[in-house]
């Protein structure tokens, strides 16, 4: 297999009928990073994957591997493996069956496919298995023999759509784990889709945030989730509450705000470009786990009422009606257990508070079926 040094997608587009699936997409990765396609329901991403395995045509664009286009070269012939969300295993033969079946199509001598289905059951940890079958393993276990498959053929690139989406929560946690093992012992280019923004964050070298077909940021997950550029992408990381104001200047390095009470706080733009006039519109997003309830210090506060609490595992989320805030209601966290009619005051750290212009923030909600907050949050 041609070992991947760099591999581009540039102005890859796919359409179907009336419907453009992939618009202008452009992706450079290099030889042994992990790269995930993070988006809503239908944004696009197993579209990109599927031109990248040459499962699907492209309408327009390229894709060079190593600098030599390969939008040409059929599926089989690129080198890559893919393992899907249903993992496709074969039901009548045996686990090691299943996973030296590629081998033995490739007319692999038996003493070398023995050798290779072993240490590909040994690197999922399915070693002692190697004689059942699909229907008699776990969740989990099917989804590390349908990876381990996919491996033993060593292919340049490793494909994976939604993987984890079949398992329970304990177990997803598990195999992602077991993902990100199995990615740095083998040092293994991986392409990765998933609508679950935790996945993206915990197992990527680049995320990219996909939208309608389009990429909207791509970046670490470091910057996808601390700078994200767009109110979707903020949304989409969990910036979840949103609160109204009014530009009045800058101070201290800060955009200096003021909320439909007259409450002044401070807070950030991730655009260095923003040029904001005093009186321009924008709404402030706050991720529910970056408030400070009950806060020590006097600076960037709001005041409101608890109107339901829920333990959500280490914090207490309290859903809190601002004071003055024509009904604004925030998510906040708090390590106390806060009693519903109770006077709270929560405090966010101006790099926290991301300020995006108002009318960049209609209409996020409508391409974000998946990411909804679990109380909505008024405007
Ligand atoms: N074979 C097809 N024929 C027509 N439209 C398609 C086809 N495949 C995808 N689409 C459309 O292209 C868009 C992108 O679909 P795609 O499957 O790539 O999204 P996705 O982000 O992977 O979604 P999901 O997470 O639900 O799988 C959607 O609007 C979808 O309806």
């Amino acid at each position: 297999m041609e070992k991947i040094n760099t591999l581009k997608m540039k102005g890859v587009t796919r359409r179907f009928g009336n419907t453009t699936a992939l618009h202008d997409f452009h992706l450079e990765m290099s030889g042994g990073q992990f790269v995930t396609l993070l988006g809503p329901s239908g944004c696009g991403k197993s579209t990109a994957l599927n031109c990248l395995a040459g499962l699907l045509d492209l309408s327009d664009g390229e894709i060079l591997l190593n600098d030599r286009p390969i939008q040409d070269v059929a599926a089989e012939k690129r080198g890559f493996g893919m393992v899907f969300q249903n993992y496709a295993l074969f039901p009548h033969l045996s686990v090691e069956r299943n996973v030296g079946y590629g081998l033995e199509l490739r007319r692999v001598p038996k003493a070398e496919r023995e050798k290779r289905v072993r240490s590909a059951l040994e690197l999922v940890h399915l070693a002692e298995f190697g004689k059942r079958y699909p229907g008699q393993l776990s969740g989990g276990q099917q989804q590390r023999l349908a990876i381990a498959r996919t491996v033993v053929l060593e292919p340049a690139l490793l494909l994976l759509d939604e993987p984890l989406s079949n398992l329970d929560a304990n177990l997803r946690n598990e195999m992602r784990i077991e993902l990100k093992r199995i990615h740095s012992e083998l040092n293994l280019t991986t392409v990765y889709v998933t609508h679950d923004q935790s996945e993206a964050m915990s197992l990527s070298d680049i995320v990219v945030v996909m939208r309608n077909g389009h990429i909207e940021q791509i970046g670490s997950p470091q910057e996808i989730y601390n700078q994200p550029k767009s109110p979707f992408v903020a949304h989409f990381m969990g910036y979840i509450n949103r609160l109204p104001a009014t530009i009045l200047g800058k101070e201290n390095g800060y955009w200096l705000i003021e909320t439909a009470n007259g409450t002044q706080l401070l807070g950030s733009s991730t655009n260095e470009e923003t040029n904001w006039q005093p009186g321009q519109k924008v709404v402030a997003l706050i991720r529910p786990d970056e408030t400070i309830a009950e806060p020590q210090a006097e600076t960037n506060r709001l005041i409101g009422h608890v109107q339901l609490v829920e333990y959500v595992g280490r914090a207490y989320e309290s859903l809190v009606l601002l004071t003055g805030q024509g009904g604004t209601q925030l998510l906040a966290h708090s390590g106390r257990r806060q009693n519903s009619g109770d006077q709270i005051e929560i405090s966010i750290d101006p790099d926290r508070l991301l300020l995006f212009s108002a009318d960049e923030t209609e209409n996020i909600e409508s391409t974000l079926m998946q990411s909804e907050p679990k109380v909505r949050v008024e405007r």
